[in-house]
């Protein structure tokens, strides 16, 4: 069974492997092992998109990838989002607060780095697109995104 969307989560930026900016040029703010398993059970791994708040900035377009990373065959199930904002500095210790809006693709095993860069790029693209629509423009202004905390 597929959960339901939009789902809301939320939790402490905390530190991964590093490969998010160093090796793919993209980096992703991970949740820590806790938030990932207070998930829903029927929250199938793959791709997402959605909006992202980082303690109290404006609401940003969002990718995100839940699972073991094929790629890297994570021993962990990790939860990582790529916010499509240019931040001047690290964000570890921040609250991110997430509205997971949409569901991308499975995630993928692939031959090269590269490979999985250009996916990931196009996952961008693909979000940047589905989140212009008025259906899920609308959620980027959800109570959820604007209680104080
Ligand atoms: C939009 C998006 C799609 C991703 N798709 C895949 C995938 O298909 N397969 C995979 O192994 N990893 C995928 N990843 C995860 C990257 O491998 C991961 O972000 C990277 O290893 C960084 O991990 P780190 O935060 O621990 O440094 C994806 C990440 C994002 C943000
Ligand atoms: N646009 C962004 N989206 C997500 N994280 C970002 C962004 N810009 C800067 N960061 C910072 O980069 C860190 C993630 O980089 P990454 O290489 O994936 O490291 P880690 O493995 O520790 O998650 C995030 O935790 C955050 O502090
Ligand atoms: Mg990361």
């Amino acid at each position: 069974m597929i959960h339901k969307l939009p789902i809301y989560v939320s939790g402490e930026i905390v530190r991964g492997f590093g490969r998010g900016s160093k090796e793919l040029g993209i980096p992703t703010a991970n949740f820590s092992l806790d938030v990932v398993k207070s998930l829903p059970e029927s929250l199938q791994t793959g791709v997402y998109y959605g909006w992202a708040k980082v303690n109290d900035s404006e609401v940003y377009k969002m990718v995100l990838s839940v699972g073991w990373n094929p790629f890297y065959n994570n021993k962990e199930k990790s939860l990582e989002t790529h916010i499509m904002h240019k931040f001047n500095c690290d964000l570890y210790g921040r609250t991110l607060r997430i509205c997971i809006v949409g569901y991308l693709r499975p995630e993928q095993n692939f031959k090269s780095l590269d490979d999985l860069i250009k996916a990931i790029k196009s996952d961008i693209e693909a979000a940047t697109t589905l989140l212009d629509e008025a259906e899920n423009q609308k959620l980027q202004h959800a109570p959820f995104f604007s209680t104080k905390h």
